[in-house]
C-alpha cells in the first residue's frame, strides 16, 4: 500500500522531497504532481516511492496530479545521470525536461463545421453545394468549407443554424506527424547506400551504440542519415536530430520535409511557448515522429526514441555553460544508450574524443571520402603572408584580391571569412596610448561601426564612440582602429571590388531569424556576388555559385592555450573551404597566414585529415590530454578578487590529492573578470579511467559552503578554458 512518494521539483535544490499520498492513489513514477512546498504550490515529478524513514504525521501531501502524459522511465534515469555526471542539481536538470510543459493545453481548440446529415428546411443552389462539398464528413473550419463551396461564409452560418450542419472542436494539429519514410527517398551513390543499410540495420536491431559518420563537406552525409531516419519511422519509432545552432535548423527543416513530405518538429529557445508545448505533447504521445533541435531537445519526453543523430558534432555549440554545464553530443550517447537508440554522430571534421572512440572501436566508423555526384573538393592554396603582405591598413593580400576579381569576373561568387565581429577589435589613442576596455571584464571594446558603438563581447556593456579621447582630449583622429573585423573587410572589400554586390553575415549584423533566411537565400540565389561573414557562414550551407573561399587570417585561434586550439582552427578552415566549389563549378580556397609550415595548414592544403588526426591524436596521447586523460574545470567567481582568491585557496586545500590525480591551480582566469566579477580557476587533471565526477564530490563534500555572493561552477570535461 503506497503512502508516500518522493518528488523531484525543477528549482536548483540538491534533494528530493517526500510527500504523502491519499489512500488509492494511483500516482506513479514519472507522473507530474503538484505539491506544496513552503507556502507556494509547485508542479514536480513524482520520481520513486518516497523516504520510508520519514514520520508520516510529518509528511504534507500530493495536491494534485497534471493532466500531463506520465514522464517515462528512461528519461527519469537520464535526467539523475546528467545530474550525476555533471555535479548539478537534479532539480536544474528536470527544469530542462519541463520546460515545455507549462503551457500544454492553453491553445485554444479550433472550431471546425461538419454535416450532420440533416437537410435544411429551404434548400438554395449555394446551400446545396455547401453541403455537396461537406459530404465527405470531414470537419473543416468554416471558412475553407465557404471557399471550397464558393459561397459567401454567410450561407454556412445558415446551414449551421438550421442544424444542418454542427460546429466541432478540433484538438490542434500535432506537430511533426504525417511524415512519410518513403516519400521521397533519393537515389544514393554506392558509398552513401553502404551506410545507410547499416545505420538502418542498427535502428532496426534497436542497439545501444553510436555511430561516426564522417565524410568530407558536401558527401551528401545528410541524405544518408535521413534514410536511418525513415528507418525508425517506418518501425513507429521516433527520431532526434540535434544541431549546434538555430541559424543552422532552418536548411536540414527544409530538407526533412522534402524528404518526409511533412516538416519535423522544430524546438530550441525562439519556438513560442505555445508551439514548444505542443512538440512537448507530441513527443510523449508518440505523435511528433522527428523533432530537429538544439541540444535541450534531448530532454523531451519521447515516448520511443529510436534514433538520435548529432549533426556538426564536432561543434562546441553543443556544450552548454550554464549551470547544468553538460556537452548535447555527450550526453546524446547516454540518452540512446537508455533508449535503446543507436546514436549518429556526424561530422565533415569529427572532435578528436569522436575520432578516437573510432579507432578504438567504442564507436562504428563510416567514411564518405568524396563529394557527392563526382564533384570535387576545392584546392586550397596557402598565401604566406611574410612573403606577401597586404598594404599598410589593409588585410587582403595581392594574390587574395586577384583570386577574387577573377572568381567576380567570371560571374562566380566569393567569400572572404573572419572570424571576428565589429571593426576592429581594439581603439586606441594615438596620442596618449588610451585603449578603450570594458568597465565590467577584463576585456576591450570592439568598435561596431555599423552601429557606431564601442561594445564589450563578454557582457554586452556599449557606448557610443566618444568624440574625442576620454583621457587626454585628443581629438577622434587620434583614435585609431587597431587589427579588423568583418566590418573593416567589408569596407576593404567594397573599396576594392566597387561593382560587386555585397553582403556581411554575422550575428550581430543578420540578426533574427528571419533576416538571416533572407540573407542566406540571397546568397544561394545569387542575388550577392561577394559575401564577407563570420563563422554563421561556415556551416552547412549550400551556396552553389560560390567558387572562392578566401580566409583573413588563418592564424587566429591558434597561439591560444587552449589544448584544442590546433583541432578547432582545422575544423572552422576545413569547413568553411567546404563551401567552396559545391554547385557544378570546381571551387578554390585561399588561407592567408604566417604560418604555412603549420600542420593545421599543410593538413588543408593537402586535403590530408589522416595524418592531421593521427598527429594530433599521439600529441594528445603524449601529454594526457583528453581523451587520454580526464580534466574538469571548477571556476569560483565573487565580486570581490580576494573573497575569490580564498575560496579558491580552501578548496586546494582539501584535495585528496593521489599520485594520479592532480590539481593545477588556483589560478586567475585569463579572463580575470567578466561582468565585474572575478573569476579564479582550478583545474584536476586525471586518468582517463577515473569516476572524475565522483571524485569531485567526494572532494567538495568537504569544502567550506559556499557564501554571500560566491559562485562555483563545475565543469566536467570542459571546452572553454577562457
Ligand atoms: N543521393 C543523392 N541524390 C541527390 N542529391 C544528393 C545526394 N546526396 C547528396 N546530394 C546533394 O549533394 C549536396 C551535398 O549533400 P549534403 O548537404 O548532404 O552533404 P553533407 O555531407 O551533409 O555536407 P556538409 O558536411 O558540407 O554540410 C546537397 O545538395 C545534396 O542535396
Ligand atoms: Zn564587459
Amino acid at each position: 500500500m503506497k503512502d508516500r512518494v518522493e518528488v523531484l521539483l525543477p528549482v536548483a535544490l540538491d534533494r528530493s522531497f517526500t510527500y504523502s499520498l491519499p489512500e488509492g492513489s494511483e500516482i506513479e513514477p514519472g507522473d507530474i504532481v503538484e505539491v506544496p512546498l513552503g507556502r507556494r504550490a509547485m508542479a514536480g515529478v513524482a520520481w520513486g516511492p518516497g523516504d520510508p524513514e520519514v514520520p508520516a504525521a510529518k509528511l504534507k501531501p500530493v495536491s494534485g496530479v497534471f493532466d500531463l502524459p506520465r514522464l517515462a522511465p528512461e528519461l527519469l534515469k537520464f535526467v539523475d545521470w546528467v545530474s550525476r555526471y555533471t555535479l548539478s542539481p537534479a532539480g536544474m536538470v528536470l527544469r530542462i525536461a519541463m520546460r515545455g510543459a507549462r503551457h500544454v493545453g492553453d491553445e485554444p481548440a479550433k472550431r471546425a463545421v461538419r454535416t450532420t446529415g440533416e437537410e435544411p428546411r429551404r434548400m438554395t443552389e449555394a446551400r446545396r453545394r455547401v453541403l455537396d462539398a461537406a459530404a465527405d464528413g470531414m470537419a473543416r473550419s468554416k471558412a475553407d468549407l465557404a471557399r471550397e463551396a464558393g459561397v459567401s461564409s454567410g450561407v454556412v452560418d445558415g446551414l449551421i443554424g438550421e442544424g444542418a450542419l454542427t460546429v466541432v472542436e478540433l484538438p490542434p494539429e500535432p506537430i511533426g506527424s504525417g511524415l512519410v519514410p518513403n516519400y521521397a527517398a533519393p537515389k544514393l551513390n554506392e558509398d552513401q547506400a553502404l551506410t545507410a543499410q547499416a545505420l538502418a540495420a542498427s535502428v532496426r536491431e534497436k542497439a545501444a551504440e553510436t555511430h561516426l559518420l564522417e565524410g568530407v563537406t558536401g558527401a551528401g552525409k545528410t541524405e544518408v542519415y535521413l534514410e536511418a531516419a525513415a528507418e525508425a519511422l517506418r518501425m513507429g519509432r521516433q527520431v532526434l536530430i540535434l544541431l549546434p545552432e538555430i541559424a543552422l535548423t532552418r536548411a536540414v527543416l527544409d530538407r526533412v520535409a522534402k524528404r518526409f513530405g511533412e516538416p519535423p518538429g522544430e524546438w530550441h529557445s525562439t519556438v513560442a511557448p505555445r508551439r514548444r508545448a505542443r512538440t512537448w505533447a507530441g513527443t510523449a504521445s508518440g505523435e511528433t515522429q522527428i523533432v530537429v533541435g538544439a541540444r535541450s531537445a534531448l530532454f523531451l519526453p519521447f515516448r520511443d526514441l529510436g534514433l538520435i543523430i548529432v549533426d556538426e558534432e564536432h561543434d562546441t555549440a553543443f556544450k552548454q555553460d550554464d549551470t547544468p554545464i553538460y556537452h548535447a553530443r555527450d550526453m546524446a550517447v547516454v540518452r540512446g544508450r537508455l533508449s535503446n537508440a543507436p546514436v549518429v554522430l556526424v561530422s565533415a571534421t569529427p572532435s578528436i574524443e569522436s575520432r578516437v572512440n573510432a579507432e578504438t572501436g567504442r564507436y562504428k566508423h563510416h567514411l564518405l571520402p568524396e563529394r557527392y555526384g563526382g564533384r570535387t573538393l576545392p584546392e586550397i592554396g596557402l598565401i604566406d603572408l611574410r612573403m606577401n603582405p597586404p598594404q599598410r591598413g589593409r588585410w587582403i593580400a595581392p594574390p587574395l584580391e586577384k583570386a577574387v576579381r577573377e572568381t567576380l569576373e567570371r560571374g562566380e561568387q566569393a567569400l572572404l571569412f573572419l572570424n571576428r565581429r565589429g571593426f576592429a577589435p581594439l581603439t586606441l589613442c594615438r596620442s596618449c596610448g588610451h585603449r578603450f576596455a570594458c568597465p565590467n571584464c577584463t576585456a576591450w571594446l570592439v568598435e561596431h561601426r555599423f552601429r557606431n558603438q564601442l561594445v564589450c563581447h563578454h557582457c554586452g556593456h556599449h557606448e557610443p564612440v566618444p568624440p574625442a579621447c576620454p583621457k587626454c582630449g585628443a581629438d577622434s583622429e587620434k583614435l585609431a582602429a587597431v587589427g579588423p573585423g568583418v566590418e573593416r573587410i567589408r569596407d576593404e572589400a567594397a573599396a576594392l571590388f566597387p561593382d560587386a554586390r555585397l553582403a556581411v553575415l554575422s550575428s550581430d549584423i543578420t540578426v533574427g531569424a528571419e533576416r538571416m533566411r533572407a540573407e542566406l537565400t540571397a546568397i544561394a540565389e545569387h542575388a550577392v556576388d561577394l559575401v564577407v561573414g563570420t563563422q554563421l557562414v561556415t556551416k552547412g550551407h549550400n551556396f552553389p555559385d560560390l567558387t572562392l573561399v578566401g580566409v583573413v587570417d588563418g592564424d587566429l585561434g591558434l597561439g591560444t592555450a587552449d589544448p584544442r586550439a590546433a583541432e578547432r582552427t582545422f575544423q572552422l578552415l576545413e569547413q568553411v573551404t567546404g563551401r567552396a566549389g559545391r554547385g557544378d563549378r570546381p571551387g578554390r580556397g585561399f588561407v592567408q597566414t604566417h604560418d604555412p609550415g603549420h600542420p593545421v595548414m599543410q593538413a588543408l592544403k593537402a586535403h590530408d585529415s589522416e595524418s592531421f588526426y593521427a598527429a594530433e591524436i599521439n600529441a594528445r596521447s603524449d601529454a594526457a590530454l583528453p581523451p587520454f586523460g580526464r580534466m574538469a574545470s571548477l571556476l569560483v567567481t565573487a565580486p570581490a578578487r580576494a573573497e575569490a582568491e580564498s575560496y579558491a585557496r580552501s578548496l586546494a586545500r582539501v584535495f585528496p590529492g593521489t599520485p594520479d590525480i592532480r590539481l593545477l591551480g588556483p589560478a586567475e582566469a585569463p579572463i580575470a573578470v567578466i561582468r565585474g566579477r572575478h573569476r579564479i580557476r582550478l583545474i584536476v587533471k586525471a586518468p582517463r579511467a577515473t569516476d572524475l565526477s565522483g571524485f569531485i564530490r567526494g572532494w567538495l563534500a568537504s569544502a567550506l559552503p559556499l557564501r554571500g555572493a560566491l559562485t562555483l561552477h563545475i565543469d566536467v570535461d570542459p571546452v572553454s578554458f577562457l
